[in-house]
């Protein structure tokens, strides 16, 4: 096995024990778009099993939109196929939806996808959805959060839902997106891999770009010490605003 993979794994693995994301006799839905992210997270899922000693179930499901229809389909599944993770492609209508003057925009699209989803593992039984999100991605939202919301908060590497016996699992949430390229780049998948080009998300471009500066100047480690940063909460020397001031 190749370095890369062994190094993909490995990080898996552990955010899945770090966060306690899967459990024997889980049924594990894997959200794959034929981007790189969701698609190296597909490859690894058969030696993740095989590695941890769970016994849990997992397929994949890719949504095809009416909307961005870039993915090679016939690639996508060859890969799935040649690694053993089962599959299914369901289409979806979304831009019937749109209301009269709204916009098609990411986070639009992203939530009808969502839902998709989530009917689809309501429907089949599968109680977990893996989403391909990465570091990156946790720490470009926990900065966005914080800077145009004012809060702290980011994605969660695992999320119930409130209703549903459904939880959303990020099981790339330990791995950089550096490392998913080099390894996406290495296994082919990245060749293929495309996404909707429909990127309107300037904002996470604009995080984006500092945290590359950030990494200039701080070095190599700043982000995963972000990371460990967000876990790592001191209360007691955050300015939290008391609740009952005395006085
Ligand atoms: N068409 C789709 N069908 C199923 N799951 C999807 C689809 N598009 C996105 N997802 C899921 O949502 C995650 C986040 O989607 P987003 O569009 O932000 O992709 P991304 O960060 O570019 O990742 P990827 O490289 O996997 O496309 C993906 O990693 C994947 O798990």
């Amino acid at each position: 096995m190749s370095d890369l993979l062994a190094t993909i794994q490995k990080r898996m693995a552990r955010s899945v024990k770090e966060y306690d994301m899967i459990h024997p006799g889980d049924r594990v839905l894997l959200a794959v778009s034929g981007g790189k992210d969701s698609m190296t997270m597909a490859r690894v899922f058969p030696l993740l099993r095989r590695g941890l000693g769970i016994d849990f179930e997992f397929a994949a499901l890719h949504v095809r939109s009416d909307f961005a229809q870039s993915v090679d389909l016939s690639a996508m599944k060859g890969f799935l196929d040649d690694w053993g993770v089962p599959w299914e492609i369901i289409e979806v209508g979304v831009q019937k939806r749109l209301k009269p003057g709204q916009k098609m925009n990411c986070y639009w699209c992203s939530t009808q996808r969502r839902t998709e989803l989530l009917k689809y593992a309501r429907a089949k039984g599968y109680n977990k959805i893996a989403l391909g999100h990465h570091m990156d991605d946790i720490l470009e939202t926990f900065l966005m959060n914080m800077m145009l919301k004012g809060e702290l908060s980011t994605m969660m590497p695992v999320l119930p839902y409130e209703q549903y016996p459904q939880t959303v699992i990020r099981p790339m949430s330990l791995l950089s997106e550096e490392e998913i390229i080099a390894f996406a780049d290495w296994s082919g998948i990245r060749k293929y891999a495309c996404t909707c080009g429909y990127d309107t998300q300037s904002r996470r471009r604009d995080v984006r770009r500092v945290l590359d500066t950030m990494e200039e100047e701080f070095g190599r480690d700043v982000k995963r010490k972000m990371f460990q940063a967000m876990g790592n909460p001191v209360l007691s020397y955050l300015p939290v605003p008391q609740k009952n001031p005395a006085g």
